[in-house]
């Protein structure tokens, strides 16, 4: 083996990663490997935990039905909210789906702890609450459409609940309401309808102002504000964006500047603002921002009304700052009857319309669906909010690293025996990829599972590990060997060390003084390569005995035997020693677990010095 030599030193896996969601080509793909997933607790049932890449499908083939027409076996997914047939279609194939419009909060929070999914649109709440009140059973939360502001993301991931969106079947719906709002606004069109339907014939009043020639910001640059961008331009604007965040290429290759915020405010006749709801864009046009744009300035909203300061906006208005605003959404919803800006003259509403066209519904329903049901079915999803999305070609090849992960960290906490609690774990990981070339966010998840899970009843997947081990203490630290070689394969071997903590092992301490086991990936299999100092190659399945012994002839038929005994099955048997007959460690896989009547009888046998049992 070519000659290791470290390189960089990763950050400690602590943090909750909000991810760029992948192009529309890999949401079907990501189907190969296994989120964690938690087998459906029947009620009065054990939970029992599936691992990655071996977990059962939620559903059975052809369960029995209940009395309520549920069909027992499968998941039951809430749709709280209006969704599209097709999508109902998708949904109903794989759960039970109950569809109950219109619930209150209390209602809400009372059927939720017999779901594991739940849809919503932008009419539901789904805080904190939602997810205390779910009792854990709550697996995903299903966003049909882009904007999850009304999703309470840290509790989703403190719960283990996966959030998805379905992000782009209704971009172009809304790119076209902004549009119409625009055109709309600048011809005065809700205004004159109402008024002609009111009997009078105001030719005079309702003169309106022209888009061609005039210079239109759009704030927020992404799927929305550049379709906004593109059909602007169409109409003979000249367009501009502010958007710390997009590419100004992309932007050129539409014909648009990307500019400051100031720029943005001083110099547009129409601004359109397409950013979502955080708190950096909370009422990110106030008094200020107000002040500093053109007089007579026109404003559409189809992003969220909190984007305003809408009492600002008011004064604006009356102040004629601000000549006219088009908005689809408000800082609450639906706003209330006297509403001083709903009711504006210079105001056309719309009521949160930016999303609904029969085709961005169909759209947005089937997007959600397969997101939900992948997701139910434990595959990554490629529109998770609060998870890494890992591109499915990066997925199908670690695939087998990340059992490896799981599986060395389940063994490395299996072989602490006290100390001050573990408090650091060390991951290294060995490949002749290029640091930036290989995503391990996927491995130190499942290293994390691997670790907390056998110490605690907590569930630990993708979405929470980090905050799982932050909230436990443990720091995960990542460190990366740079092999020689091809860097065809992602990982050479893992590594797990866990310091500062006494061993049921001893032989497991490195001469660094940590707990060490590392492994490989051979034939697509996981295999333990190394504990402590000695040398193994045994396949990670089924339980493992690991015993010292002075290195002599006849140790694996005497421990064989003891186990032939009991018809406990050996699997494999390895063994790794420092030198000829002396210290050996033996690696012995078993099918069965051995009774405590064998394992004393193992642990009698003379030259064996210390022996543990692990379930792998
Ligand atoms: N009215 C409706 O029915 C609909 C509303 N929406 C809303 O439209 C908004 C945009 O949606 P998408 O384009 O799909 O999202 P997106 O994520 O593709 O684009 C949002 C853009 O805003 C930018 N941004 C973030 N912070 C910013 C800041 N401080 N200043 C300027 N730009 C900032 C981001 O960099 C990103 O490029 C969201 O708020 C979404 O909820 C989307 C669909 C329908
Ligand atoms: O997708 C979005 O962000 C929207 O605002 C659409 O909301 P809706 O699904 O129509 O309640």
């Amino acid at each position: 083996m070519a000659a290791p030599s470290p390189t960089t030193a990763a950050a400690a896996g602590t943090t909750t990663h909000r991810n760029v969601l992948l192009p529309a080509s890999h949401h079907r793909a990501a189907s190969s490997l296994r989120l964690p997933v938690r087998a459906r607790a029947a009620p009065g049932a054990r939970s029992i935990r599936a691992s990655a890449a071996t977990a059962p499908p939620a559903a059975t083939a052809s369960p029995p039905s209940s009395a309520s027409g549920a069909v027992e076996g499968k998941p039951t997914v809430l749709v709280a909210e209006k969704l599209g047939a097709a999508g109902l279609a998708l949904l109903r194939e794989f759960a039970n789906v109950d569809c109950s419009y219109g619930l209150s909060p209390e209602e809400l929070r009372a059927k939720i702890s017999l779901c594991d999914a739940l849809i919503v649109r932008s009419g539901t709440k789904v805080g904190r609450d939602v997810f205390e009140a779910s009792g854990g059973r709550l697996r995903v939360v299903g966003r049909a459409g882009v904007g999850i502001d009304n999703v309470d993301l840290a509790a989703a991931t403190e719960h283990g609940c996966l959030v998805v969106n379905a992000p782009t079947a209704n971009t172009v719906a809304a790119a076209e309401h902004g549009i119409a709002l625009l055109a709309g606004m600048a011809r005065n069109i809700a205004q004159a309808d109402a008024s002609l339907k009111a009997g009078k014939w105001a030719r005079n009043k309702y003169v309106g102002v022209s888009l061609v020639g005039k210079t239109l910001a759009i704030l927020g640059f992404g799927k929305v504000g550049s379709e906004v961008a593109r059909r602007a331009k169409g109409l003979g604007m000249h367009v501009i964006a502010h958007d710390p965040y997009a590419s100004a290429d992309r932007a050129r290759a539409i014909g648009v500047e990307l500019v400051s915020m100031e720029e943005a405010m001083t110099t547009a006749d129409f601004i359109s603002l397409h950013m979502p709801l955080t708190p950096a864009t909370n009422k990110m046009l106030n008094d200020e921002a107000f002040a500093k744009m053109k007089k007579g300035v026109r404003i559409v909203n189809v992003a969220r009304g909190g984007v305003i300061d809408e009492e600002a906006l008011v004064r604006a208005l009356d102040a004629g700052i601000v000549a006219q605003a088009a908005l689809d959404v408000f800082t609450k919803e639906p706003p209330a009857a006297d509403d001083k800006l709903v009711l504006h003259e210079n105001v056309t509403v719309t009521p949160h319309l930016g999303a609904s066209t029969v085709e961005a519904q169909e759209g947005v329903a089937i997007e959600i669906a397969e997101a939900v049901t992948g997701a139910l079915r434990g595959e990554l999803a490629a529109s998770a909010v609060n998870a890494p999305m890992v591109p499915a070609e990066v997925l199908s090849e670690l695939a087998p690293f990340v059992v490896l992960a799981e599986k060395l960290g389940r063994l490395a906490v299996q072989l602490v025996a006290g100390g001050g609690g573990i408090k650091s774990v060390k991951v290294t990981y060995a490949s002749a990829r290029a640091p930036d070339d290989l995503d391990t966010r996927l491995l130190r998840a499942m290293i994390t599972k691997g670790v907390i899970e056998p110490i605690s009843d907590v569930f630990v997947n993708l979405v929470n590990a980090d905050f799982t081990a932050k909230q436990r203490g443990i720091r995960i630290s990542e460190e990366r060997i740079l092999m020689d070689g091809s860097p065809e394969t992602p990982l050479d071997h893992i590594q797990v060390q866990i310091a500062n903590v006494e061993s049921k092992f001893p032989s497991a301490i490195s001469e660094t003084g940590e707990i060490t086991v590392e492994g490989k990936v051979k034939d697509g299999v996981p295999h333990l390569t190394k504990v402590g100092a000695f040398e193994v190659d045994v396949s990670m399945e089924g339980s493992l005995i690991l015993c010292r012994q002075v290195d002599q002839p006849g140790m694996i038929g005497s421990v064989g035997s003891v186990l032939g005994e009991e018809n406990v099955n050996v699997s494999f048997m390895s063994v790794g020693r420092i030198a000829p007959r002396k210290r050996a460690v033996m690696a012995i896989g078993v099918d069965e677990e051995p009774s405590k009547a064998t394992l004393t009888k193992i642990g009698e046998i003379p030259a064996i010095e210390e022996f543990v049992f692990l379930k792998l």
